[in-house]
């Protein structure tokens, strides 16, 4: 996202805004300054125009008594007490603003003939008045303000004439502080301020109306403006320039220069304004408007900074959706390959391989052709796992996979499909090629692995099935395939075989044996049944062997060599073999209980338990769950079992030594073990091979072999069992041959626990 474009617009909002505060408050102060400049200058003007007016009028009023044949007529013939102009002034007063207004009317000599306001007359104003000697001097229209003994007052002189022949002057006296009460009602307050020059002039009049030297001449002077004087100089307000705004005060205030008729400053007046009666509309509306114009670009700005933001975003979303996709594409990617491949060997897993086997079979279908299916299974896996651990189980899976890949064309695709299961697509082959291809296999399978060191072999074994024949959906095709391989495994591994419909009856079956086992195991239907070892020279009861049977509750009594290799093949034999030593453990407690001397108790293990030290604990759990003795046990080895997985057998049987139990090696002189191996090994006892016994004493080279295998034994140490012994002649001749113990038909079969009670019981 473009942050800059945010913050750079944030910022460029927030100086325009400021910009626009200051320019606003700016405009405002400076309308407001001007306007009121202009009350200023309008206040002045008014009460110029005021003065003027006033002088005018009474100038006017002058003019018109000068010219008055009555005036000229009393003028020339002295007959003063015909004037009376006391209607004239209220006339004045009714119709005009001249409300206060006196006349005087001087001779041609500057002597008071007439005076409106009393009857002193004949005095002469030449020496009191200049501008009373300057109208005789030189008669002509005099008209302006002046400063008498009583007020400052406007004045107007007019010289009176009949003809040329001048008489006299008509002088008109006005108050001026008329002035201010016309200012009032322009709402302008005004205090004529007279100079102090005057003081000395200004005789008749009352002390109170001066502040400092200077007369107030307003008869009702505004308290306001004369507090305002009293408090400060009266020197700062005469003095003022151009004009004070005191807000506190909430007034405007400025002076006005009143000059006399020589045109000198005579007086100020000090005019003021409420600010509150301003009208400030005008400049309201019009800062009003700009706030406006301000305010719409302000939107503006930001619209447009909106619209490229979002024009900026939305090209940002879209980066962010195409990065997006993209490392989604890439993680679907490796998804797809995780969910189609396998981790270890990186060849297409199960999923891929049943898709990919579908496509085949579609093609097939289409162009009528054939897809075969190996399926094949690692031959011992489990041993290289057990003895050297699933990493190196691992790593040969690796490099198994690579010598698969070495066998079969491009093409065809291999997969695994879990553990040590693989399969091979081929398409369009006929049997021929199958086999040259599992002939292949198994070729580049001969060869030893050597991994860290270690030289490791495994074959395998191969199912084959073909589309159309062995069926037609790829269900089927691997459920042939699996039943062929098992067939390969059956026929004694490293091979490989066709699928046949037999089969899938034997599928079947086993299936079908596998449930009843298991059940037969929840539901306790296996029972040990005992057989018993005897002295060879007294035919004392030595112990006894654990040998299982399947009470069926329909089939009967099953052997064991009808199930054990099935239960082998598919693991269920630990828990088996686990059931009969604790079962086999507590009936000897019973019997030993009872006071019946059983002896040892042997019992079988499985190929499959000798490889895992799992099986100690088994025995170690059974003996504890049990208390039996460990030193009454003995295990029961199969002579061909593991015993090549010499290590870890080696290692295990001394673990169950440890233990306290006895060791024996079962069948002995069927498989190859080597007897200096067996040397090395715990064992205690040595079982000759009932095969061996069977044919005593017709077959000669069986009785010299038994007594080889005896001779051997007794050379390692090892107490010789032979089993199998069926008649008394083979019972003697083991005897004399230095056999120890005796087991066979001939003493006994094997007998359930009851029968074995009573055998005991009749023994002892
Ligand atoms: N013809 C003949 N046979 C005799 C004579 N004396 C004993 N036998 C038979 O020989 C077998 C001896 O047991 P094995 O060699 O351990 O061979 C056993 C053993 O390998 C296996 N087996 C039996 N019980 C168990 C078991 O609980 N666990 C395991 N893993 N294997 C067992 O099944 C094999 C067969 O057991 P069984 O059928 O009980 O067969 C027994 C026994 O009944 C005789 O005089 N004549």
């Amino acid at each position: 996202m473009n942050f800059k474009l945010v913050y750079s617009s944030v910022i460029l909002a927030f100086l325009y805004l400021a910009t626009s505060y200051i320019y606003v408050h700016q405009l405002y102060s400076s309308l407001t300054n001007q306007k009121f400049k202009e009350i200023s200058h309008e206040m002045k003007t008014n009460v110029e125009t005021l003065i003027h007016e006033k002088q005018e009028a009474i100038t006017l009023v002058s003019l018109a008594l000068a010219t008055s044949e009555n005036i000229q007529h009393v003028l020339l013939k002295k007959h003063e007490n015909n004037f009376d102009y006391s209607s004239l002034s209220l006339k004045l007063k009714q119709e005009t603003s001249l409300k206060s207004i006196w006349f005087q009317i001087l001779d041609a000599k500057g002597n008071s003939f007439y005076r409106s306001w009393t009857d002193k007359t004949g005095d002469s104003l030449l020496d009191a008045r200049i501008d009373v000697a300057q109208m005789i001097k030189n008669p002509h229209v005099i008209s302006g303000i002046s400063a008498g003994k009583f007020d400052i007052t406007f004045k107007s002189m007019v010289p009176i004439y009949d003809n040329n022949n001048f008489l006299g002057v008509i002088e008109t006296i006005a108050k001026f502080d008329s002035v201010a009460t016309k200012m009032k009602k322009r709402d302008v307050e005004t205090l004529i301020i007279v100079n102090d020059k005057y003081k000395d002039q200004l005789t008749e009049v009352e002390k109170k109306r001066f502040v400092e030297n200077y007369y107030i001449a307003n008869q009702e002077p505004n308290k306001e403006l004369l507090g305002m004087l009293k408090s400060a100089r009266v020197k700062d307000y005469i003095n003022i320039e151009g004009l004070i705004v005191d807000k506190e005060k909430n007034i405007i205030l400025t002076v006005y220069e009143l000059k006399d008729m020589n045109n000198e400053v005579m007086a100020h007046l000090l005019m003021s304004k409420k600010l509150s009666n301003i009208d400030m509309r005008q400049i309201e509306l019009s800062v009003e408007k700009i706030i406006t114009v301000l305010a719409i670009v302000f939107v503006i700005l930001v619209l447009l900074v909106y619209y490229f933001y979002t024009r900026n975003y939305k090209k940002f979303i879209q980066k962010q959706n195409e990065k997006l996709e993209e490392s989604v594409n890439v993680k679907t990617k490796e998804l797809q390959r995780l969910a189609n491949y396998d981790a270890l060997t990186g060849l297409p897993n199960r999923l891929l391989f049943l898709d990919r086997l579908k496509q085949h079979l579609k093609h097939a279908t289409r162009d009528e052709e054939s897809v075969s299916i190996l399926f094949l299974d690692l031959d011992r896996f489990k041993e290289v796992n057990d003895t050297y651990g699933h990493n190196m189980g691992d790593a040969l899976l690796k490099h198994v996979a690579v010598r698969l890949i070495d066998s079969v064309r491009d093409e065809d695709t291999i997969s695994r499909l879990g553990g040590d299961e693989f399969t091979i697509i081929l398409h369009n082959t006929d049997n021929e090629d199958m086999i040259k291809v599992a002939n292949k296999i198994q070729r580049k399978m001969q060869e030893k692995f050597v991994i860290d060191g270690i030289e490791l072999s495994t074959t395998f074994s191969i199912g084959i099935s073909v589309f159309p024949k062995d069926g037609i959906t790829s269900e089927l095709l691997i459920r042939n395939a699996d039943t062929a391989m098992y067939k390969a495994k059956e026929a004694g591994k490293n091979g490989y075989q066709f699928y046949n419909s037999q089969m899938t009856e034997l599928a079947f079956a086993r299936i079908e044996l596998e449930k009843s086992i298991s059940d037969a195991l929840k539901l306790k239907q296996f029972k040990p049944y005992f057989q018993v070892k005897v002295d060879a020279q007294d035919k004392s009861v030595v112990g006894f062997e654990a040998l299982i049977r399947w009470i069926h509750p329909t089939k009967g009594i099953i052997p064991p060599d009808d199930f054990i290799p099935f239960a082998e093949e598919i693991g269920i034999i630990v828990d088996i073999n686990k059931f009969m030593m604790q079962e086999s453990m507590i009936i000897f407690k019973r019997f030993k209980a009872k006071g019946l001397k059983c002896g040892m108790l042997s019992v079988n293990v499985s190929s499959e338990q000798l490889g895992d030290y799992s099986y100690v604990e088994d025995v170690e759990e059974c003996l504890k769950n049990t208390g039996f003795d460990a030193k009454d046990l003995d295990i029961e080895i199969l002579e061909g079992q593991n015993i090549e997985n010499k290590n870890r057998v080696a290692e295990i049987l001394r673990s169950l030594k440890g233990l306290g139990t006895t060791m024996s090696i079962d069948d002995f002189g069927t498989g190859y073990s080597s007897l200096t191996y067996l040397k090395k090994l715990p064992i205690d006892n040595l079982k000759i091979d009932r095969s061996f016994v069977r044919d005593i004493p017709k077959n000669k080279d069986d009785m010299s072999l038994v007594q080889t295998i005896i001779a051997l034994a007794r050379s390692l140490h090892l107490k010789v069992i032979a089993e199998g012994v069926e008649t008394k002649e083979q019972a003697e001749f083991l005897k004399k041959s230095g056999c120890n113990v005796l087991q066979g038909y001939y003493f006994s079969r094997p007998i359930p626990e009851h029968e074995c009670e009573i055998y005991l019981k009749a023994k002892s």
